[in-house]
């Protein structure tokens, strides 16, 4: 299969902080991957070297198998809508359209005009004088008509309402549905990434924690809850993501590829949101790391 990024022991470093370090990931192609983190994780930072806005200070990174902004034909093969999709206020739609198809040598003016209609947008309005959501979606649809392979979006939804957050994605959704390319999307919304996302990031304090198959992660990840129970005395196979106890009790969250068969343990399953925010907990996990993990 081929990947849409690749990052071999990337970093980037801002003087003396870094913003991303030792990132080894192998995302495949066909994918919508949702990369997720506190805030100053270094998402934004992940995004920016993969559309070729940054050098690594550290590692290497490829993107749909080149240099990111390498060339013309690369840059013109990966869209990225910044975070708090920026436009030209002065600009209106119809411009920003025209903008597109100078700058794009792929653009699809017939999705462009299609979509604006769709949304009731008025193409002689000012980018400035349109609502947060509407913005946005101006901001996908240049991404779009642009037909990248790969398009990558950085926080789009964080300023929309719950209705024009639905729509935005629902629209994404559909795009990728009928031209089949590869989406990475930051957001601090998980509920929203568990709606539209099949792979998974997850950056904590510069680095990356998790990067997989949503459904395999699903699968491989549990809450145990029973009596106070040391990490140590936990099978090694059983990769300890966090770990809570009171005088008498333990609840574990781990990872393992093996069943449980323990009749101590009340096993349960988690949803997305619980599994990310199991792995940005930041107490101590146990006596073994959660394991660094690219999935294929
Ligand atoms: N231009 C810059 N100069 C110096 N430090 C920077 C710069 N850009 C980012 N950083 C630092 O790098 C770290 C990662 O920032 P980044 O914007 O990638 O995080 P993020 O995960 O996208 O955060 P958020 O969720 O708040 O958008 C932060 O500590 C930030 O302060």
């Amino acid at each position: 299969m081929t990947s849409v990024l690749q990052a071999q022991g990337l970093g980037k470093r801002y003087g003396r902080r870094w913003a991303l370090r030792e990132c080894t990931i192998d995302i495949p192609a066909g994918h919508v991957v949702g990369l997720v983190g506190p805030n100053g994780a270094g998402k934004t930072t992940l995004l920016k070297l993969a559309s070729g806005q940054l050098e690594p200070t550290a590692g290497d990174i490829t993107v749909l198998g080149g240099r990111p902004g390498g060339t013309p034909a690369q840059l013109a093969r990966v869209g990225f809508v910044a975070q708090d999709t920026p436009v030209y206020a002065r600009l209106t739609v119809a411009e920003h359209l025209r903008l597109g198809a100078r700058l794009n040598p792929r653009w699809d003016d017939g999705v462009a005009r299609e979509r604006i209609a769709q949304l009731g947008l008025d193409p002689t309005q000012r980018a400035g004088r349109l609502s947060g959501g509407q913005r946005a979606q101006l901001a996908l649809t240049l991404g779009l008509a642009k037909r990248p392979e790969l398009l990558i979006l950085d926080e789009p939804v964080a300023s929309l309402d719950p209705l024009a957050r639905r729509e935005f994605l629902q629209g994404l959704m559909e795009a990728v549905v009928e031209h089949e390319f590869s989406v990475v999307l930051s957001s601090h919304l998980v509920s929203d990434l568990e709606r539209i996302c099949d792979y998974l990031i997850v950056l904590v304090d510069s680095r990356v924690l998790v990067a997989g198959d949503v459904d395999r992660l699903l699968a491989t990840h549990y809450r145990l809850t029973g009596p106070r129970r040391d990490p140590d005395r936990l099978p090694t196979d059983q990769h300890i993501v966090s770990a809570r106890h009171t005088d008498r009790q333990s609840t574990y969250v781990i990872r393992t590829d093996a069943p449980i068969h323990d009749p101590a343990w009340t096993v349960s399953r988690l949803n997305l949101e619980d599994l990310v925010l199991a792995h940005m907990d930041k107490r101590p996990a146990g006596s073994r790391p959660a394991p660094l993990e690219v999935q294929r």
